[in-house]
């Protein structure tokens, strides 16, 4: 790959998630001190809130304006179904203000800000806009605007994540991790005590200590950490960036697995099974959202794995941005049956064969496909 291939696209890539994680910084803040925010149920009964939304349009906004308009090709998780409700007026204008006092402050950040703020049609076509499928030709931006929602209305864990996909593979990923913290084991903070809930009782990045950026270009061998800027920092970024690496470790007894918190999401007694066959010994550190993609880049845990119930169909933005910046760190991804994950079929990961399973290294990887390979039989999955 030319080496200064994508170089303008990722660098607007990171700028406009370190915008998207000021944003969800400020609502998550809003949400839990006032309980003021709306959060709303989707059809398929999972939460989006504001921050989805607003988000979402303030992404597709910057990257229409800077890369050409209606030719950009945007695969988002939200549409506007929800907020064109007839008794969503109120979450509707909470996302236009949200969105414009967002794209006010993108300069801090390197961008240019629109010349007057966006009206109400505005932000509903840029959420529109990003109505695209993918496919297996062709440039198609991936996002994910809030990944772990549940995890961001609870002052948890939470991800944005933006991919950049050509011709069907993703060629870099951006990991934005507001609340990644500065202890690994408050990671699984919600599973702890309420003598360690007291001590997070503010949700901002200052005080989980350690949000983050996490970038990497396909093929470069290279994935990269920023810190959140905080305040008017603005000046010393980008040299702030630092490599990271998977862990070293392969000995089971020493490795750490994550996995997604709820059950409805990933089995967890088939996960427990798997894990005792190999020897893991250490509690799962539950987390919501492709901060689990992170920790394994970052060198905080070794394996994460998900198995949804059969049926269920992974969609890309949950997985294009962690994938590639977990392999380009030296970890690897696969389904349970040691294929690559197809980025080429549209909007779905088509033909996952049972589940993800990303790894640190390949001795954890090949020990875990062969558990998979040895019990999935009396799984009942
Ligand atoms: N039934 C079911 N099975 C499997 N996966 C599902 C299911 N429903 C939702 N999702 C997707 O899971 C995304 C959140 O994954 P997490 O790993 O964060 O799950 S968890 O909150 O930790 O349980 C979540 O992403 P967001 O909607 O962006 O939060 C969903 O895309
Ligand atoms: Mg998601
Ligand atoms: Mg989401
Ligand atoms: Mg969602």
């Amino acid at each position: 790959m030319e080496k200064d291939k994508y170089t303008k696209e990722l660098e607007v890539a990171v700028r406009v998630v370190h915008v998207a994680c000021d944003l969800c910084g400020r609502v998550q803040e809003r949400l839990l001190s006032a309980n003021i925010d709306h959060v709303v149920s989707k059809d398929d009964d999972s939460p989006v809130t504001v921050a989805d939304l607003s988000v979402q349009a303030t992404i597709s906004w910057l990257l229409s304006r800077i890369f050409g308009g209606q030719n950009v090709s945007i695969v988002a998780e939200e549409d506007t179904e929800i907020i064109s409700k007839d008794d969503s007026a109120g979450l509707l204008a909470a996302v236009v203000d949200t969105v414009n006092h967002s794209l006010a402050s993108a300069p801090k950040y390197g961008l240019q800000r629109p010349e007057t703020p966006l009206r109400t049609a505005e932000v509903l076509e840029a959420i529109s806009h990003c109505n695209s499928t993918g496919g297996p030709s062709g440039r198609h931006w991936v996002l994910d605007p809030v990944d772990g929602t549940l995890g961001f209305v609870r002052g948890d864990q939470y991800a944005v994540a933006l991919a950049l996909v050509e011709d069907g593979k993703v060629v870099f990923g951006v990991l934005g991790c507001p609340n990644y913290p500065v202890k690994t084991e408050w990671l699984n903070y919600h599973h702890q005590h309420d003598e360690t809930r007291s001590n997070l009782s503010s949700t901002t990045p200052d005080a989980w200590g350690k949000g983050c950026v996490l970038y990497a270009r396909k093929g470069s061998g290279e994935a990269w950490l920023q810190p959140l800027i905080a305040g008017d920092k603005m000046l010393e970024w980008p040299n702030c960036a630092r490599l990271i690496q998977v862990s070293s470790v392969d000995d089971p007894a020493l490795a750490t697995l994550c996995e997604p918190v709820e059950r409805a999401n990933s089995n967890h007694s088939f996960t427990a099974g798997l894990a005792h066959s190999v020897g893991l010994r250490k509690q799962p550190l539950r987390v919501h959202s492709m901060v689990k993609y992170a920790a394994i880049a970052r060198g905080d845990a070794e394996i994460f794995m998900k198995f949804a119930r059969s049926g269920y169909k992974e969609k890309i933005w949950d997985h294009a941005a962690g994938v590639v910046i977990v392999e380009e760190a030296g970890g690897m991804v696969t389904d349970a049956g040691g294929r690559r994950l197809d980025f080429s079929k549209g909007m779905y990961l088509e033909g996952l064969d049972r589940g993800i399973i990303a790894c640190s290294g390949l001795t954890l990887h090949d020990k875990l496909i062969s558990a998979v390979y040895a019990s999935w039989d009396s799984s009942n999955l």
